[in-house]
């Protein structure tokens, strides 16, 4: 690109509004995006980052008043932007057939948009080209079952890349590195980094905010709706403040839990197997939180759903103090006092017509009777602290789940199982999506729950909350935990090095359902 056109203004958007029926997501927000930069767009959950995105990309009409101009030329916010050849969206769900490989799926949705698609052998030396231009490193005939999270990541935005015929103006992704390992966030970045410097303007949503300092030139922070600022990286004085603006305030301090003491066996599994687990053997101490690691395809993040019992064992037997954990008998380890929360909490256990406070009290309903109902007052008592606690917004108790924002959901249905008095508390992926204050909020809940002579296990793929949250760390690779690092031990390259260690070959990693 040349020099003069670095910092050209791309998209200019004024006063955008948008209106729901109980809520004001957005209020009166103005954003510029310049040729040649990654812009990243922060705020607490619920702060109205998927709701601008969703409105660029035609989902969601904006309130009267706003105004658009794209490359010089005004645009109908809500509509247009999405039919933009020049604009392109890299949505959560990548919208990637698994069973295809990656021309297969470059040429899904790009059949017709350009003649260079139109015959197969044509197709497939385009899609080849375009996948080597972009450094993405795959095999362009196997099914994309086969490659890593990453990789498919990276196929998504070639494609996205393809439908503008090579050259986005804009990029906007909305948190592309929720499940990636750190070594194939790196590579991702590069990819980023290439398009950037050929000239389009990236919009990037995350949560990371170490992400923010490695990769993005400016950041605007949403708060409440409103966007509270838009700088260059250089004038944030660091993550600290970075987390001030996003939540209007320092955020508690999150002091680390203190080193275990030599305490008595509370989980104790051994030979679990199972899925991708071929051997999970640990032992989990009372006052301890630990974590479990890995990459996709190495078990890590089935083993604690195998320990439990959500997932079915092939062998193995787990103990809580001393009694046996039935297989596939949730409700056993549940009376035992086992608590699980899975990833995918939005799918697997919550229900989105219910209310907030109706689905984080879902455990005690039967005791509560079958009209639900009548323990509304009680609910609301029991949820309000946890609301505040986390942050949820809004923070009305009575809301339906399922109008809620995607990370306050989150919180939500996690606070359900931190409300739980489990003695082994297992939590797969427990901060995914969540921002950054509530992150800080939930870690002190689980050193309070370990403090309290209760263990924590939970799997994460985020090298950073493992080092601040845990205890030590277990490490698997093929299905077996293969290194297990201790507080003293722990740091993000040690993990990160652990974690990718004698893999046999990367695109070994299974589909991350
Ligand atoms: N369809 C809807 N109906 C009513 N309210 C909605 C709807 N979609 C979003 N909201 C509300 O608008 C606000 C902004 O939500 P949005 O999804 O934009 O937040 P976000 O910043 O993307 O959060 P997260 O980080 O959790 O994804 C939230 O308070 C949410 O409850």
């Amino acid at each position: 690109m040349s020099g003069s056109e670095v910092g050209r203004v791309v998209l200019s958007i004024g006063s955008l509004s948008k209106t729901f029926p109980a809520q004001k997501a957005l209020d009166d927000v103005d954003l510029v995006l310049r040729a040649g930069e990654v812009h990243c767009l922060l705020g607490q959950n619920g702060s109205g980052k998927s709701t601008l995105i969703k409105i660029l990309a035609g989902y969601h009409s904006a309130d009267p008043g706003a105004t658009a101009v794209l490359n010089g030329t005004p645009m109908a916010l809500g509509k247009a932007a999405a039919r933009e050849r020049s604009v392109a969206f890299i949505h959560q769900d990548l919208g990637l057939v698994a069973e295809l490989d990656a021309v297969d799926n470059l040429a899904l949705g790009n059949r017709y948009a350009g003649r260079w698609w139109l015959s197969g052998r044509r197709e497939r030396r385009a899609a080849a080209r375009l996948l080597a231009e972009f450094d993405v490193d795959i095999e362009p005939g196997r099914p994309l079952a086969a490659a890593t999270p990453g990789q498919r990541t990276m196929v998504a935005i070639v494609r996205a890349v393809a439908a503008t015929c090579g050259a986005p103006a804009l990029l906007v992704l909305d948190e592309p590195t929720a499940s990636l390992p750190q070594h194939q966030v790196e590579q991702l970045f590069g990819l980023l980094r290439k398009l950037r410097d050929r000239g389009a303007a990236i919009l990037y949503v995350t949560h990371r905010l170490r992400e923010v300092f490695q990769l993005a030139d400016r950041v605007t922070v949403l708060r409440d709706g409103r966007r509270i600022t838009t700088r260059p990286v250089g004038g944030v004085g660091g993550a600290d403040e970075l987390v001030r603006l996003i939540i209007g305030r320092t955020p508690a301090e999150f002091s680390p839990p203190l080193p275990s003491p030599d305490s008595e066996v509370l989980l104790s599994a051994s030979g679990v197997r199972g899925e991708q687990v071929a051997d999970f053997s640990t032992d989990i101490r009372a006052g301890e939180i630990v974590g479990v690691t890995g990459l996709i395809g190495s078990g890590y993040d089935q083993a604690l759903g195998l320990a439990f019992g959500a997932r079915r064992r092939d062998g193995g037997e787990v103990r809580l103090e001393g009694r046996a954990v039935p297989d596939g008998r949730p409700d056993r380890a549940i009376a035992a006092g086992l608590a699980y929360a899975p990833a995918d909490r939005k799918r697997l256990s919550t229900i989105p017509q219910w209310t907030a406070r109706e689905n984080v009290t879902l455990p005690r309903l039967p005791a509560a009777g079958p009209a639900r109902w009548l323990g509304g007052r009680l609910e609301r008592r029991e949820v309000r602290p946890w609301i505040e606690r986390l942050d949820v917004v809004p923070a009305d108790p009575d809301r339906l789940l399922g109008l809620l924002s995607g990370g306050n959901q989150q919180k939500l249905v996690l606070a359900r199982w931190l409300r739980v008095d489990a003695r082994v508390l297992l939590l797969d992926e427990p901060t995914s999506g969540v921002d950054a204050g509530a992150k800080a909020s939930i870690y002190d809940v689980l050193a309070g729950i370990a403090a309290r002579g209760r263990a924590v296990v939970l799997s994460s793929s985020d090298a950073e909350e493992l080092c601040a949250v845990c205890d030590r760390v277990l490490v698997m690779r093929d299905g077996a935990v293969r290194a297990e690092l201790a507080k003293g031990e722990l740091s993000v390259a040690r993990i990160v090095s652990e974690t990718i260690r004698d893999s046999p070959d990367d695109t070994q990693e299974g589909w991350h359902s």
